[in-house]
C-alpha cells in the first residue's frame, strides 16, 4: 500500500484530517516525569493512545529525540505504532535535504531504520536531492514549501529572476512538486497553516499534491481558514499540531487533555470542511 492510500484510508475510518504532532519536550512533561530524558517514550506512548483513533497521521519531529541521545525511544515508538496502529501512517519530520551519495542514507534512516511512511524534505539542494527517497516507491516525501515561520519570508518569497513568469520560489517548488519531479506520484507539501492565502496559492498550482499543514494550535493558524483554502476533494490535506495537544495539561491527567484538544482540533477541522461527508 502506499503512502497515499494509507493516509486516505486513516483520514476516511478515523474521520479525520488531524495530524497528531509527536514532539516531546522532557522540562513540559507532567508533575512525576518532568524532565526525565528516560520517559520520551512512554510520554509519546501515553499521547498515541490517547490519539490514535482522532488522527490520520502521526509526525514524530526527529530533533526532539535525537537532541536527547533518544533515538532508540523513537524506534521504540514507531514499533508501538506498528502494532497497535498499523494503519495511521507516520511522517517523520526530518527536514532533511543533501547531495544525492548522502541522502541515501537520509532515506535508510527514515525508511528503513525508523520505518516511517513518509518524510519531510528541504528541496533547495536540488531534484538530485531527492531523489533518492523516490526510489522507496511506497514511501511519500513533503517538500518544505511555503513554511509556517515569519523567515520563511526571507527565501521563499523572493521572485526567480531567471524563470519565465517569474514566480516566487516556493511557486516555483509547487509546479516542481506537482509536474516533472513528481515521478511515481510520491510528493506532497508543506505549507503553513499561519499563511492561509499561499495555501490558496499552492493548491492552485499543485491541486491533487497531499500537503502537510504545521501552524494550527501553539502558532495560532486559523483552522477554519486553512481548510477552506487547502482540502479538495481529490487533494487531501494533513493539518498537524504539536504544543496544543501534547501540553495541553501539565498534570497527571495530560493524556486525558491531549486528548479533549485533539478532538476539538479534528472537531474544528471536519466543522470546515464545505460538505462534511466529502472527507477524501
Ligand atoms: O513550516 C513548518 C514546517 C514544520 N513545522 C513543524 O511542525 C511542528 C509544529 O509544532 P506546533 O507545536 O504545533 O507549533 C513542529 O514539529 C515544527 O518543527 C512547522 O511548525 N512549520
Amino acid at each position: 500500500m502506499t503512502f497515499l492510500e494509507m493516509l486516505q484510508g486513516a483520514q476516511q475510518r478515523n474521520g479525520s484530517m488531524l495530524c497528531v504532532g509527536l514532539d516531546p519536550e522532557p522540562t513540559r512533561f507532567p508533575l512525576g516525569m518532568t524532565s526525565n530524558t528516560a520517559r520520551i517514550y512512554e510520554f509519546c506512548a501515553r499521547i498515541v493512545d490517547a490519539t490514535g483513533d482522532l488522527a490520520c497521521a502521526f509526525k514524530p519531529q526527529i530533533a526532539y529525540f535525537a537532541a536527547h541521545r533518544a533515538e532508540d525511544q523513537l524506534e521504540q515508538l514507531m514499533r508501538h505504532l506498528r502494532a497497535n496502529y498499523p494503519h495511521v501512517p507516520v511522517i517523520l519530520d526530518a527536514k532533511r535535504g543533501d547531495i544525492g551519495s548522502t541522502a541515501e542514507q537520509y532515506a535508510r534512516e527514515a525508511f528503513e531504520r525508523y520505518g516511517a511512511d513518509a518524510v519531510t524534505l528541504s528541496p533547495f539542494m536540488g531534484f538530485d536531492s531527492v531523489q533518492p527517497y523516490l526510489k522507496y516507491p511506497e514511501k511519500g516525501a513533503f517538500l518544505l514549501c511555503r513554511t509556517s515561520n515569519p523567515g520563511g519570508d526571507d527565501l521563499q518569497n523572493q521572485r526567480l529572476a531567471s524563470v519565465e513568469g517569474q514566480p516566487l520560489l516556493y511557486e516555483h517548488v509547487a509546479r516542481l512538486a506537482q509536474g516533472s519531479w513528481n515521478l511515481n506520484g510520491q510528493l506532497g507539501l508543506v505549507v503553513g497553516a499561519t499563511y492561509p492565502n499561499e495555501i490558496e496559492r499552492v493548491r492552485d498550482l499543485a491541486p491533487t499534491l497531499p500537503l502537510l499543514i504545521p501552524g494550527v494550535g501553539a502558532q495560532g493558524g486559523d483552522a477554519q481558514a486553512t481548510v477552506r483554502a487547502g482540502w479538495r476533494a481529490k487533494g487531501p490535506i494533513v493539518v498537524n499540531s504539536s504544543r496544543s495537544i501534547l501540553y495541553a495539561s501539565s498534570g497527571i491527567d495530560f493524556a486525558e487533555a491531549a486528548r479533549a484538544e485533539a478532538l476539538r482540533t479534528q472537531q474544528l477541522l471536519r466543522a470546515s470542511l464545505p460538505v462534511m461527508s466529502d472527507l477524501p
